[in-house]
């Protein structure tokens, strides 16, 4: 999660990470300008020459602490295409989704940036927190479930 002013005016590239323990999918309280106090998965810009795998990896790491290695990233078929105005300026950010499913031995999830995101913890897929970020928000109501995909 990150600071918005540094967003470029054309459209990005975002990943966002769904980590699945047992029923229940990570995501943590934003308290960045953009989508501030939603809830979100962890993620965030793909940086030049990376595979969509790498920056899942170190998107979570990043975020979380854990080491998850780029090989148990899957991909999703669920992908964003997002106009977001409520950051400053507005933002466009094209994303998709991967799956890791948390494996004994993993550890659990740190607030790596607790100027970012208020703390992760683990939910229910049929009750999730409100409000949810944007691109989630619209995922979901789409018929996204990382359970399923
Ligand atoms: N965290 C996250 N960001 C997403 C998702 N879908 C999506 O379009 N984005 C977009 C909007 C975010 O502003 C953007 C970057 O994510 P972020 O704001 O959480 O992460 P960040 O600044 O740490 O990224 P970075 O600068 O470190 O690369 O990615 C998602 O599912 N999770």
């Amino acid at each position: 999660m990150g600071n918005q002013t540094e967003a470029a005016v054309a459209p990005t590239v975002a990943v966002g990470v769904c980590l699945l323990k047992g029923e229940k999918v990570l995501l943590g309280r934003r308290r960045c300008s953009l989508g501030y106090s939603t809830f979100s998965l962890p993620g965030g810009h793909l940086e030049l020459g990376e595979s969509f795998e790498e920056c899942a990896a170190r998107e979570l790491k990043e975020e979380t602490g854990l080491d998850i290695d780029k090989k148990r990233m899957e991909f999703l078929t669920a992908r964003t295409n997002e106009l977001l105005l409520e950051g400053g300026k507005p933002c466009q950010y094209a994303s998709v989704c991967m799956r890791a499913v948390m494996e004994h031995g993993d550890g659990e999830p740190q607030n790596v940036e607790p100027k970012l995101c208020d703390g992760w913890d683990w939910y229910e897929w049929d009750n999730l927190p409100k409000p949810l970020f944007r691109p989630l928000h619209n995922a979901v109501l789409a018929g996204f479930n990382p359970f399923r995909a």
